[in-house]
């Protein structure tokens, strides 16, 4: 399923998942209980004990209270002993029915002991896990690939696998209390089986539509609630610029919060009615076969009575078998409809295991070549063509230069020449679709992703605004650098982050970005300076500045690309700028259009080549004249 233009669902979903599908979903449930255990054996243990005790607390209550019903039938037909109740009780008779009512009372205490224990060891157990998800889905998310955060799918099943690690919570309870009924179920069956065998055969009739009911309605609601994932994530965007720090702005200009909240309102209606039809059809069968398990429960106990009247059964045995067939009728009901609800809350689980099932595609060889420090030679792209997954455009197609080691090199090109695109190459972010980039001779397929990204510093023209302190911000150039006050102090002066920095009250120490209290906002050209010091953070072999200059004023760029130059000295750089002052100071340009080189060489050379590199330098020139 895919974010297609004009993609119109259907009215509700009329293929079910199979009964093979639902099987195959159950097996989800022994990864969830894997989790679960990993989380916390202790807990685990402690709620699975808990419950043991309590299945078996039912069937011990009924008997004791048919011991209580068939003594007090024997009491009454004794002759008193006395008038007042302590003659009976000299006497001694009472002491077997005041140990029985006892016995029921320390029952009834007990089982709610035990049930709040068990509520709060799973409340916490729970709360525990829902940790563990969002913590494991963090981990699985870092380790794939940027194309899968590029692609509409990838975010469809990111949205669906984040909204089940908060939501299946109740599955944990659901699936040990499960096991708890069954417990019940044997020990009340057993004690049925004994007076009357035949009527357990009463209880699947009552049981079995609900079953049928539940298990097609599960599979409704989950099929709408999948088809309608793009949708849901529309809503949470509409609900995002709607209402947020960084859209505010334009927003309020532009006029848009009516044209929102209609777009809005609109997509969340369609997605409420389809919903409403479900849950209103759901309701009106459930009615219809709650009647049918009531009729065969009065069926069971009009027998019992008869019985009873007819002196087979006592009255103790009569209150035992009602109330044990009144339990087993609800609990079977309730055991089946969970093992529809479990099926059904499994199909949701796949949702959470399917995605951590995405596994990277851009990964470091068997035995990886390590990044050559320093670069010797320098960068080849030999015939190098480059699609993104899933389209037929060829981005980049047959390009082939080399980036001589120490070098500067500028990439110039109208917007979607495919700038950007060969710095995802260039760092591995992406594979070439044809071709290979070699660095000293060595493919880039040869080393580690990781081992590149550490040699090279990237700022990219949307870098991120992080919502720490000034001091985090530069710090996460290097993380493991992100204590190092001085290095900071150097990257900050190297890329004139320094005296941003000694303008805000709080210094290094200042939070940055509107989204937390006390924190400050920057203007576009200081938040360039503080990421540009990120890069200058790496002891990188190479440094790529993807137009992160775009909002700096010109005298600024021109003392950025300055210091640059001399930082860059012995360092391979990449720069790409739409500036001609900037473009200009590289040892090596290359014209880009449509992924392919147009023109290359030095400014001066491209002047005189006059060409569109010569067309576009006094273009701009001529604006500043
Ligand atoms: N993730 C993606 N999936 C599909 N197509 C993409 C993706 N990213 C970019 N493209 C397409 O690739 C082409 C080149 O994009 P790229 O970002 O490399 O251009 P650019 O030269 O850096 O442009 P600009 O100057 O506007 O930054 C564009 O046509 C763009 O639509």
């Amino acid at each position: 399923m895919s974010d297609l233009p004009g993609r119109r669902p259907p009215p509700l979903p009329d293929k079910s998942p199979t009964l093979r599908d639902q099987i195959d979903n159950l097996a989800h449930l022994g990864r969830l209980v894997a989790q679960i255990w990993r989380t916390s054996r202790f807990l685990t243990a402690a709620s699975i004990g808990l419950r043991i005790i309590a299945a078996l607390q039912p069937v011990a209550v009924l008997y004791a209270a048919k011991l209580i019903v068939d003594e007090v039938v024997r009491l009454s037909a004794v002759t008193p002993p006395g008038p007042g109740i302590l003659d009976w009780f000299e006497a001694g008779l009472l002491n077997s029915v005041i140990g029985f009512l006892l016995l029921e009372l320390a029952l009834v205490l007990a089982n709610d002991l035990i049930s709040r224990a068990t509520g709060l060891v799973d409340s916490i157990l729970s709360e525990l896990h829902s940790n563990q998800v969002s913590v494991e889905l963090m981990q699985h998310a870092a380790r794939l690939d940027l194309q899968h955060f590029e692609s509409a799918e990838y975010q469809d099943r990111l949205e669906r696998a984040r909204r089940q690690a908060a939501g299946r919570n109740a599955l944990l309870s659901q699936i040990f209390g499960q096991a708890q009924d069954i417990i019940t179920v044997m020990t009340l069956a057993a004690g049925l089986f004994i007076y009357a065998p035949w009527l357990i055969l009463l209880l699947p009739l009552s049981f079995i539509p609900s079953v049928w009911g539940e298990s097609r309605f599960n599979s409704l609601a989950y099929m709408l609630s999948r088809w309608r994932t793009p949708e849901r994530r529309e809503l949470e965007y509409l609900r995002h610029i709607g209402a947020s720090a960084e859209t505010a702005k334009e927003v309020k200009l532009f006029g848009l919060g009516d044209y929102l909240v209609t777009r809005f309102k609109g997509l969340a209606h369609q997605i409420f009615l389809e919903n409403r039809r479900v849950a209103i059809l759901r309701a009106g069968w459930g009615a219809a076969f709650a009647a049918i398990a009531s009729l065969a429960y009065y069926a069971a106990y009009a027998f019992i009575v008869w019985r009873t009247i007819t002196g087979v059964f006592s009255l103790g045995d009569l209150a035992f078998l009602s109330g044990s067939f009144l339990r087993l009728n609800g609990l079977f009901q309730k055991i089946l409809l969970g093992f529809t609800q479990i099926a059904g809350q499994s199909m949701y689980l796949d949702d959470l295991f399917s995605f951590f099932e995405i596994e990277p595609t851009v990964l470091p060889p068997p035995a990886p070549a390590a990044f050559p420090v320093p670069i010797r030679s320098g960068i080849v792209f030999d015939n190098v063509g480059f699609k993104y997954p899933e389209t037929d455009h060829w981005v980049v197609r047959n390009l082939s230069f080399t980036l001589p080691a120490g070098e500067t090199l500028a990439l110039v090109g109208e917007n979607g020449a495919g700038k950007t695109t060969i710095v995802k190459l260039l760092t591995r972010l992406y594979d070439p679709s044809e071709g290979r980039i070699t660095i000293d001779g060595v493919d880039l397929r040869q080393m580690a992703p990781a081992d590149i990204h550490a040699h090279v510093g990237v700022i990219f023209q949307d870098f991120i605004r992080y919502s720490f302190s000034a001091r985090d911000n530069i710090g996460v150039g290097r993380i493991e650098a992100r204590e190092d006050q001085d290095r900071i102090d150097t990257a900050a002066e190297q890329s004139l982050a320094k005296g941003v920095i000694a303008r805000l009250p709080k210094g290094y120490d200042q939070q940055l970005g509107r989204l937390f209290k006390q924190g400050r906002d920057l203007s576009g050209g200081e938040w360039q300076k503080v990421a540009i010091a990120r890069a200058y953070m790496r002891d990188a072999e190479l440094i790529i500045l993807d137009e992160p200059t775009a909002a700096l004023d010109a005298k600024a760029e021109a003392e950025v690309f300055a210091r640059f130059k001399g930082l860059a000295i012995g360092k391979t750089a990449v720069i790409i700028s739409h500036r001609f002052s900037t473009v200009r100071m590289a040892d090596r340009i290359l014209v880009l259009d449509n992924g392919a080189i147009l023109e290359a060489g030095t400014h001066e050379q491209l002047v005189a080549l006059k060409g569109r590199y010569a067309e576009l330098f006094e273009l701009q020139a001529a604006g500043y004249r």
